[in-house]
């Protein structure tokens, strides 16, 4: 062979050998690459959900929309779908409430509703259900026919309230305490409020009970009873709709009605049976975020029942700075009017959010009158399925908080209805109107509360990288959600053990 065939021949030889390692090279590592790519893209993936979320989700953890100041969205606004300042519906923003609430208001109302003349209500407890008689539970007035069985309760249970487990689902945690001294209620007339179905002059079947002594908490009323309720209230025609109802004054009325459900459910989830063993009692942070935290739509709602029961306490300023408020102690009575001149005089309040709702923007379309009185006929059968409620406590506070919507509703809409346009308000509208603003003041204060202590424990954690865990968005997936719940719990596990 001569040198130049020799030369051809190992050249091609070393072609060969250099591409078998080349192919061997890029054979060997492709899988590698392949799962390095894909290990990237992952990352980045997971990388921009978190953000996403972060974004989305924590609105309230880090800060409300806006500053206090900051110019709202003018009455009547429409926009529903997400928190752009303004509470929707209403003329006052997010930030704006939780100044006013954090800084006065909350701190007023909780020394009010502890005064003699707030603490004690007047309420028709028995259960007279209008709507199904069939059921057994609690077709009959005197309710101690429905007894139940001693042995069915915990023996920790047997210091609760009253003798008689009447009506509780066998669940004695909500028994009314009746006890009362005899010094409130004096003076004040009785008329009846158009808004209720209850006629508030009749007075028989009558009791006095002392709310300070019967908080709203978790009483351990739940199931078919209860959910048949809530449904039977949103299914009045003019709720079905929800926040989408394209008719202002429908989706007002849902919002009162929701923001209601929110302040319950807070308070049940903020004072909670934690263990019925050892009858430990605190904050279910699980319970917190499945029932109001992961709905912000609810949190909105709740925001804008305190503004509309804001707005009616305000507009009736006059009336109730002049009213009597006593109860037989000149020097206690004489701090409830202070406090009550206090409240409804609140000068940061004025400046920050004069109108907190604008009810002037209601009932202005050619079918106004006849809306408000559909309307006012859904609201009176919401006030009679209280009568359903199978619980005595869950009853009581049921009662009062309609009973201080229909206050708030006669306020900004039957005023004028009356021959001579004056308002006339009885005592105990007066008290459950208060106490109604006192309730939903602290359930923005509890779920405030309970987000900071969920965000401090996702940083105790080190669960979420900067935007706490915030409010899980429904639309979000799966993972996030599961991830959230992780860390709730982790959280009510960290706080029961302190
Ligand atoms: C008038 C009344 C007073 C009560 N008071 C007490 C009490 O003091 N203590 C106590 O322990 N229990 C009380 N309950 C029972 C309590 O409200 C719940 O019904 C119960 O704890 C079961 O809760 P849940 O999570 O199954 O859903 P529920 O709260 O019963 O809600 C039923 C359905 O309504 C919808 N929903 C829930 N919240 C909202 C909202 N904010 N806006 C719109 N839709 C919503 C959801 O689809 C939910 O599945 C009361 C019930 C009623 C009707």
């Amino acid at each position: 062979m001569s040198a130049d065939a020799s030369e051809l021949i190992e050249g091609d030889e070393e072609k060969k050998r250099r591409s078998r390692s080349r192919r061997q090279f890029w054979l060997g590592w492709w899988p590698w690459k392949f799962i390095l790519v894909a290990t990237l893209v992952a990352l980045v993936a997971v990388v921009v959900a978190y953000q996403q979320r972060s974004q989305q989700l924590h609105w309230f953890v880090q800060q409300p929309p806006l500053l206090p100041g900051h110019p709202s969205k003018s009455c009547g606004c429409q926009g529903l779908d997400e928190f752009q300042g303004a509470v929707e519906d209403c003329c006052c923003d997010y930030a704006t409430v939780d100044a006013l609430n954090q800084e006065f208001l909350h701190d007023i109302l909780t020394k009010i509703v502890k005064t003699p003349f707030f603490r004690y209500f007047k309420v028709r407890l028995w259960c007279d259900c209008p709507f199904w008689p069939e059921d057994g539970l609690c077709q009959l007035r005197d309710c101690s026919v429905c007894e139940c069985p001693e042995n069915e309760f915990p023996a920790s249970f047997k210091g609760f309230g009253s003798d008689h487990l009447t009506c509780q689902e066998g669940k004695p945690q909500g028994i009314v305490d009746r006890t009362l001294d005899a010094q409130a209620f004096q003076g004040w007339t009785e008329t009846d409020n158009p808004w209720t179905h209850d006629d508030e002059t009749q007075n028989g079947d009558i009791t006095y009970v002392n709310l300070l002594l019967n908080p709203e908490k978790f009483t351990g009323y739940t199931g078919v009873s209860a959910h048949k309720i809530w449904e039977a209230i949103y299914m009045q025609n003019c709720f079905k709709e929800g926040e989408r109802d394209t008719c202002a004054e429908r989706r007002v009325f849902y919002r009162l009605i929701s923001g209601l459900h929110t302040s319950i459910s807070t308070h049940i989830a903020g004072d909670y049976l934690l263990d019925e063993a050892t009858t430990k009692w605190g904050k279910s942070y699980v319970m917190m975020h499945e029932r109001v935290l992961m709905h912000p739509e609810r949190v909105q709602n709740l925001y804008f029942t305190f503004l509309f029961v804001l707005r009616a306490l305000t507009k009736a300023g006059a009336y109730l700075s002049q009213a009597e408020y006593s109860t037989g102690n000149d020097a206690e009575d004489q701090e409830t009017h202070e406090l009550v001149r206090r409240l409804v005089n609140c000068q940061q309040l004025r400046t920050a959010c004069p109108i907190p709702f604008d009810e002037a923007q209601m009932w202005r379309g050619t079918d106004g009158a006849e809306l408000k009185q559909q309307l006012q006929i859904h609201f009176r059968n919401i006030s009679a399925l209280m009568d359903c409620v199978g619980c005595e406590k869950c009853r009581l506070w049921g009662k009062l908080q309609i009973l201080g919507l229909a206050t708030a509703l006669k306020i900004l809409f039957s005023v004028e209805d009356s021959p001579a346009h004056t308002l006339d308000l009885q005592r105990n509208e007066v008290i459950a109107l208060v106490n109604l603003l006192s309730r939903l003041s602290e359930s923005l204060e509890l779920v405030h509360e309970v987000a900071n202590d969920i965000k401090t424990s996702n940083k105790l954690l080190g669960r979420v990288s900067s935007g706490g865990l915030g409010l899980p968005n429904e639309s979000k997936s799966r993972w996030f959600l599961r991830e959230a719940d992780e860390s709730v719990k982790s959280l009510q596990s960290l706080f029961e053990g302190m």
